[in-house]
Parts: structure tokens; sequence; C-alpha cells
């Protein structure tokens, strides 16, 4: 089957022949609205953006066959990400690529806001020689104040280090150590605006950073402060900013980043001191190659092998693990599935035991599967990006346990899930790299799962077999596979009966009103 992805923005035109080589079709279309990439959107197994193209919830609702967005590069603000989970699109950045350069970037912009390079290049090349209006400012031995020490954040400190800045930050999530480590000192907001001779910001947009430098915060900021963003639009009060450079207490600002993009007309724009980039942070050569290349090969890793790298809303699962996890999550979903079918009343728990070798696996996956096999028969989608949420949405409670040893098998899987207080049980194994029920309500037996299979939980009677044999007999079903199972002589009892074909419905009244049957369903996998 052909597997289409869709380059939905300008991405390095090394993405495309990465796609091409891994045997993946390319269509490349720029520039689409919302609506236009909603109407197309149902072709394609991939989409790849950068930050124009804005796949929303209108766009994920026709996303039938889409399974992964990756975004060559780090901010995701422009995805729909809970609309994607719930179609169950995976979303994978590339966290790294693009740091460097846009490190450098903010540094550039420090430095041109410092001299005012821009202006002053402007009137140089207009013939004014304009030499006493700009008296910058210098930057060694100032103190820079960086809100966000992550990634970027971090190699900005690092360079303006080495330009003999003194750095401070503010990060809630920066650590003593790793500010020891990186030389800065970890300050509280209210500190940084009061030490910082400039302040530069590296957080992604949220509800906690959304105007972090407010009106009321640059006003706590030294006279001659020079700001620069090189984040995201939206961090700064792009109003007050322009207040404060009009009235001086801000020398110099830098933006790379507005409130609404494309900015082509801005309140700003003209103001002294005020200098703007057009979200050129991650405009280089090297890191366009870096996040293009990196997106290609980890959505095609995705999209042939099932690897997960850098997702935001599903565990990863590297190149090495996987092969070895494929057999295990078709297992784990095929056993949820059967469980989910005996359970359409609803339910309201779910346990999964990992017992032996597959206890070494990385198991989150194995979970999603499971869980998306459980709510398959509630929800045709789900999928296993979608079902751990699905899951907490509905309040339904998930335990997990691992146990080192296995008693019989060398892996096993049981999935438990309880429907009005009672417990429903369905252990499986790997036989020959295939899925094998290997016990039903804790009772023994061997199965494979067959796209038919008819589940009767009865009671240890004579006669029962004969009579499902004649009723199926009868309707023309041909058994393939039986396979029984029972707590004890006369107790408790369970047949898995493989059929190549559906129990019409009259058979199936004539098999539910057999004195021993309690229990009869034909599962579908
Ligand atoms: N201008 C561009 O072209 C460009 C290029 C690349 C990245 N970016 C943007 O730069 C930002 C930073 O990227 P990164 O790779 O360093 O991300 P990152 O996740 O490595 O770092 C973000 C840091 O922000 C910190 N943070 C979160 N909430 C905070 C808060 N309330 N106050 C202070 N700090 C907080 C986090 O702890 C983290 O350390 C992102 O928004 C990204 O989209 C812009
Ligand atoms: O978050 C990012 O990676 C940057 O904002 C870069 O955005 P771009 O890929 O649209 O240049």
């Amino acid at each position: 089957m052909t597997i289409k992805v869709l380059i939905g923005d300008s991405l390095a035109p090394g993405a495309i022949d990465i796609f091409k080589a891994r045997g993946i079709e390319v269509d490349v279309k720029v520039g689409l609205s919302q609506d236009e990439l909603a109407d197309i959107i149902g072709d394609y197994d991939g989409l790849a953006v950068r930050s124009a193209c804005k796949p929303n919830a209108a766009v994920f609702a026709k996303a039938d066959k889409l399974k992964v967005v990756g975004r060559a590069g780090i901010g995701v603000d422009n995805i729909d990400i809970p609309a994607a989970t719930a179609k169950g699109v995976a979303v994978m950045n590339t966290p790294f690529g693009n740091a460097v350069t846009t490190a450098e970037h903010a540094i550039a912009m420090l430095f041109a806001a410092a001299r005012q390079i821009p202006a002053a290049s402007a009137r140089t090349q207009n013939g004014e020689w304009p030499k006493k209006d700009y008296v910058g400012t210098e930057l060694f031995a100032k103190t820079l104040g960086l809100i966000g020490a992550g990634n970027i954040g971090s190699l900005v400190a690092e360079r303006a280090l080495g330009i003999k800045m003194k750095v401070v930050a503010f990060d809630p999530y920066l650590t003593e150590e790793r500010a020891v480590e990186l030389g800065v000192e970890k300050v509280e907001l209210d500190e940084l605006l009061a030490r910082a001779d400039a302040i530069t910001l590296h957080t992604p947009l949220t509800d906690q950073t959304r105007n972090i430098l407010s009106r009321e915060n640059l006003g706590k900021t030294k006279k001659g402060v020079i700001i620069v963003n090189c984040a995201r639009g939206g961090l700064v009060d792009e109003e007050a900013l322009k207040d404060l450079l009009d009235n001086g207490h801000i020398t110099a600002a830098a933006l790379d980043v507005f409130e609404t993009e494309p900015a082509k007309e801005h309140a700003l724009f003209g103001t002294r001191g005020f200098i703007a980039t057009p979200h050129l942070g991650a405009s280089t050569v090297e890191a366009q190659d870096n996040v293009a290349f990196q997106v290609a090969e980890q959505m095609a890793d995705y999209l042939l092998t099932g690897a997960v790298s850098n997702a935001l809303n599903m565990p990863s699962i590297t190149a090495e693990e996987a092969p070895r996890l494929k057999p295990f999550a078709e297992l784990a979903e095929k056993l949820g599935e059967f469980a989910g079918q005996i359970s359409t009343e609803g339910f309201d728990a779910v346990e999964i035991d990992y017992e032996g070798e597959v206890c070494e696996l990385n198991r989150k996956p194995l979970t999603s599967a499971a869980l998306a096999g459980i709510m398959r028969a509630s929800m045709k989608d789900v999928n296993m990006v979608s079902a751990p949420t699905v899951l907490k949405e509905r309040g339904i409670d998930l335990k997990e346990s691992t146990q080192e040893d296995s008693d019989t098998y060398d892996s096993l899987i049981r999935i438990k899930v309880r429907v009005g207080g009672k417990w429903r049980t369905i252990a499986g194994t790997i036989v020959n790299g295939q899925s094998r029920i290997v016990a039903v309500k804790d009772m023994a037996l061997e199965a494979k799962f067959r796209p038919f299979i008819l589940f009767i939980n009865n009671n240890d009677e004579a006669g029962f077999i004969g009579s499902l044999g004649s009723i199926l007999g009868e309707a023309g079903v041909n058994i393939a596979t039986f396979n029984l199972g029972r707590e004890e002589q006369g107790g408790d009892a369970i047949a898995m009966v493989g059929i190549d074909q559906d129990v019409p419905a009259e058979a199936m009244a004539k098999i539910e009103a057999l004195t021993q049957v309690r229990y009869a369903k034909v599962l579908r996998f």
C-alpha cells in the first residue's frame, strides 16, 4: 500500500529525498489555508510542517488516514495537539536541530540592539553618516536576564558568558545543579527584572508564560534595559513595549516573533530603538537541513517501522525496540480487543499484568496498544496515540504490574477489565512470533486469534459440544479451530471456536438458548 506524505510548509528539499528514498510518496503544497488543507488531508498518512501551516481541529476531523504530523522545528503551538491526539495522530518535533541557530540569532539581536546596527546601517547607506546618533552600550560585564533556560536559553547563556556578561536566569524548572553547571545564577522573576541590563526570552508560549513581560513587569526593569524575544509572540506586551521605547525607559528592543504573524503592519514598526526580523530565528541553511532531515527520518521511521522519536503525545519507541515490541504490541492490542468486546456494557477499571521477558521491554506503548484494543469495541477510531487520553477523560482507573518470572511462558500479558464490579480476564503470549490466547477467566487453553471467534462461556456438561456443532453445521458455519478450557469437571467452562464465517442471528439465538450456555458472542479481530 502506498504511503503518502504532504509537506505543507517550506522545508529544506532534502526532506523530499529522504521520504522518496524510503519509498514514501511526497506532495509539496505550501501556503494552503486551513480549509484547503482540510479538503486534501484525507489522502495523506503524514503531514510535515514548520510554523506557517496550522493544522487545526477541522483539519484533523478530516484526517482519516493521517498517522503523524512532523514539525520541522521546535514550537508546536501551530498544531492542535489535543485534536491530533483525539484522532490518533502522533505529533513529533525536532527539539534540538535549530537551537544553536536560534541562540545565535538571539545573540545577534542583542548586539544589534546594543549598537543599533540596523538603523545605523540604513542611514549610513542613505548617505547620512550619522556617527553622533549611535552611541551604543557595551555588553561586557553587563547582566543578561534569561527567561527560560532550556535548550536555547542554555546556549544563549554559554555565548553571553563567552562575551563576559553575567547571566541570571528565571526558569521554575531549572535546578540549582544545572544552574551551576551552566554558570548562571538562578533567580526569581522580580529579581531578574530588577537586575538585568538586557533580557532575552526562551520559553514556549503557555498559560504561565503568556505576557510574562507584561506592562507591569516591563515597568520593573532597569532604565536603559534591552529586550530581545526570539521565542514566541505573546510573551511580551507589545503595546507596553512601544510606550516604554517611546519614553526612553527601554533603550532598545528586538523581536523576531510577534503576537500575530505574519506581522506586516505593526505599531512598533519605525519606533526608535526597535529592531524586527520576520521569525528568522531558525533560518540558517544548517538548521533547516537539520530539522528537515530529522523530521523526515522520524516520520518515515514511524510510518514504516512504528519507531517513535520526539513525539509530544505518545511514548518514544526506538528503532531497535520497534521490531521487538511489534509482536507484543499486536498481542496487547488483540487481547485488549477481546476484553473490550466482552465488556461492552461499560467498564470502570483496567489492569494490565506483564510477566516474564516482556517486563524488560518498554511497556508504555504496549499498555497504550492494549487500551486502544479495549476501547475499539466502543470507539471506532481509537488507537495507541489517543487511547490513554480517552481513558483519562472517561475517568477509568488503570493499573499496571510486572512480575519478572513467568510460570509457564517466556512472556505473558494479562488484561483485566472491570465491568459491574466483576473482572473479565484474558491472557496471552507469543508463540513463533504469533499472538496466542492462553487463558480466559483464568482457565487455561491455547487459541490463535482468527477473524471470527465464537466465544462461549458455558457449564461443563455433556452434550454441549455436539449441540453446538450441529447448530453451526446447519447454519453453514465452518469450524476452523476449537479450544476448550474449564475450571473443573462440571464447573465453569469456556469454548473458543475459530470459525470461517460470521454466525447468522438465528443460529446465534439457538446457541444462546442451549441450557449449558451462559454467554455467547462472536468476536471479530
Ligand atoms: N524564533 C524562532 O525561530 C525560534 C526557533 C526555535 C525555537 N523557538 C522557540 O523558542 C522557545 C524555546 O525553545 P527551547 O528549545 O529552548 O525550548 P525548551 O523546552 O528546551 O526550553 C524552554 C524552557 O522554558 C522554561 N519555562 C517553561 N515555563 C516557564 C515559565 N513559566 N517561566 C520561565 N521559564 C519557563 C522551561 O523550563 C524550559 O527550560 C520555544 O518557544 C520555541 O518554539 C523560536
Ligand atoms: O519553534 C521553532 O522551531 C521556530 O519558531 C522556527 O519556526 P519556523 O520553522 O517556522 O522558522
